[in-house]
């Protein structure tokens, strides 16, 4: 039985003290989900919020790292210095770093790899453009996102990996997916991992849906077969949305 994951990636939104107060605040609406709560929220919010999460059920993750262990990367943080401040959980390959700062298949690939070795839990995001969409080519995307992430992942590490399943054109536009197509779609990237693995592996993977999820249609996306939670940026934002989400 997978456990859902409702996380929220703040991307580049709230303080140091808005984010400590958010979390102090969601933190006894939260306190008897069923599901896994993860907040992926900005670099220098991130030591104050695991401090202000201590002892509840709400993880802090970051929204990305390098997969060097040092070195002059300027503007860069280790897998190490997230761990070092209590951090869980870090999103890797999502579609703003694919499309700004020119995150790759490869890069991907190496940073979930890194993770892994250090204890971090990778949230591995995948997903097609309206284009591609339109071109009939969701599923060859993400299934070579979905291949080249996971090369040379010992299968014993797969069901440590979240995969989040967001596609580009319903990202922050107030488009969802129909919950039918997501789940097609994410069944379809369950397959692929099962030909690269078992299928006990693939069964363990969660996958998560990103892209326009809100209190009014978390329900539905959450009740299809193939959907393990959902990635949310706009709603998790709002102390009232993502405690809805969490409780859907
Ligand atoms: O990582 C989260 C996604 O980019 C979804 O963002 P959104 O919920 O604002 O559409």
């Amino acid at each position: 039985m997978r456990k859902p994951i409702i996380a929220g990636n703040w991307k580049m939104h709230k303080s140091i003290k808005e984010g400590v107060a958010f979390v102090e605040a969601i933190k006894p609406d939260v306190a008897n989900t069923d599901v896994e709560v993860l907040i992926c929220a900005p670099y220098t919010l991130l030591q104050n919020m695991v401090e202000a999460a201590k002892g509840s059920n709400i993880k802090i993750g970051a929204q990305n790292m390098h997969f060097e262990d040092k070195g002059a990367f300027t503007g860069e943080v280790t897998a190490d210095m997230l761990l070092e401040i209590g951090v869980t959980h870090v999103i890797i390959g999502h579609s703003e770093r694919r499309q700004y700062y020119g995150e790759t298949d490869q890069t991907v690939n190496l940073k979930t790899k890194k993770a892994l070795a250090k204890g971090l839990v990778p949230v591995v995001c995948v997903g097609e453009t309206l284009e591609q969409r339109e071109a009939g080519e969701t599923k060859d995307v993400c299934k070579t996102q979905i291949v080249n992430a996971f090369e040379g992942i010992d299968a014993k590490d797969v069901p440590t990996i979240v995969v989040a399943y967001e596609p580009i054109w319903a990202i922050g536009t107030g488009k969802t997916a129909s919950s039918q197509d997501a789940n097609d779609v994410i069944a379809y990237i369950r397959e692929v991992l099962k030909d690269l693995y078992t299928d006990a592996v693939s069964e363990e993977v969660r996958i998560q849906y990103g892209g326009s999820v809100k209190p009014a249609n978390v329900e539905e996306i959450m009740n299809e077969s193939d959907i393990d939670g959902a990635l949310v940026g706009g709603a998790s934002l709002l102390e009232a949305d993502f405690v809805q989400l969490v409780n859907f």
